[in-house]
């Protein structure tokens, strides 16, 4: 059993993972923290101010996180003094945040995933193979999220450009305006923002009078939150050092 405090408890994502430890058997919750914790939460979210002492007292083993940048780079080290594994979705850091997760890394173990939606780790591997079997295809890549998203592009429109990037060296172009006739090697990014839309991701390769779109749809947070709770329970007891979700994940199905 993995003793897991949410970090974020009390927002969108952190909720439903709250929400899903109750049904696991292998993940129990040891503390809901959040930044300013509402009096009449269920279970009770406690303020993230000593993150240290509730880390400790509770004896957790993963801090599950889905906060905000400058929360997560402030408990890294909070966790790597106190033994405790880190598996955070939060997107939107910049270097000096990852620098703290960097050498957190050193001495827990750290799992970092724009995306915790299994599918995902499928359309990765089909982009890869899509832009290496089609050479010179245009791709665009359009993500769109709820109206609440403070970081654009998403986490995960970021790991598709790196998973194109690693097939095919690009400029990104985001959005067009005005006379911006199209590049031959550009990806054109496009991100919207609109009621409350899980998070969906597409990715579309056109040339040679045909159009190949490759997309992912989140339907609800429930599948963010049991991949991280898959993640949580994956890397506890495992060496310090940086995971990825596609660990945990077997993509090619032998699990
Ligand atoms: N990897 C994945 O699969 C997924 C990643 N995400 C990412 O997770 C992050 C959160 O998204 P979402 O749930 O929509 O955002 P929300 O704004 O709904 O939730 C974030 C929560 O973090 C809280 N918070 C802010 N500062 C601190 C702090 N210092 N300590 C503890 N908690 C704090 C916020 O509190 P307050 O509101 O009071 O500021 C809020 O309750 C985003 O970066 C998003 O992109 C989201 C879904 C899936
Ligand atoms: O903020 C969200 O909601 C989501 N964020 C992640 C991202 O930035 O890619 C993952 C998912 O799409 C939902």
């Amino acid at each position: 059993m993995t003793t897991v405090a949410v970090l974020g408890a009390d927002g969108r994502t952190g909720g439903a993972v709250v929400e899903a430890i109750t049904d696991r058997h292998d993940a129990d919750l040891a503390a809901a923290v959040d930044a300013e914790p509402r009096p009449d939460a269920q279970p009770p979210i406690e303020a993230s101010d000593d993150l240290a002492t509730l880390l400790a007292d509770r004896g957790v083993d993963v801090l599950v996180d889905f906060s905000i940048p400058e929360a997560i780079a402030k408990a890294a080290p909070v966790c790597a003094e106190a033994g405790v594994a880190i598996v955070t979705g939060t997107t939107g850091l910049e270097a000096h945040h990852r620098a703290t997760l960097d050498a957190a890394s050193e001495s827990v173990p750290v799992l970092k995933a724009a995306n915790f939606a299994r599918g995902i780790q499928v359309l990765l591997q089909t982009v890869e193979t899509a832009v290496r079997g089609l050479p010179g295809y245009d791709i665009e890549l359009t993500e769109t999220h709820h109206n609440g998203k403070r970081d654009a592009p998403s986490g995960t429109a970021e790991t598709i450009l790196e998973t194109i990037d690693s097939e095919r060296a690009h400029e990104t172009v985001y959005g067009r305006e005005g006379i911006q006739p199209r590049e031959e090697d550009e990806v054109g990014v496009h991100v919207r923002r609109a009621g409350t839309i899980r998070g969906e991701h597409e990715v579309m390769l056109a040339d040679n009078d045909e159009v190949v779109s490759l997309a992912h749809r989140a339907e609800d947070r429930g599948v963010f939150a049991a991949g991280a709770l898959d993640a949580a329970a994956w890397i506890d007891g495992r060496d310090p050092g940086w995971y990825d979700f596609a660990d945990v994940v077997d993509v090619e199905g032998d699990r």
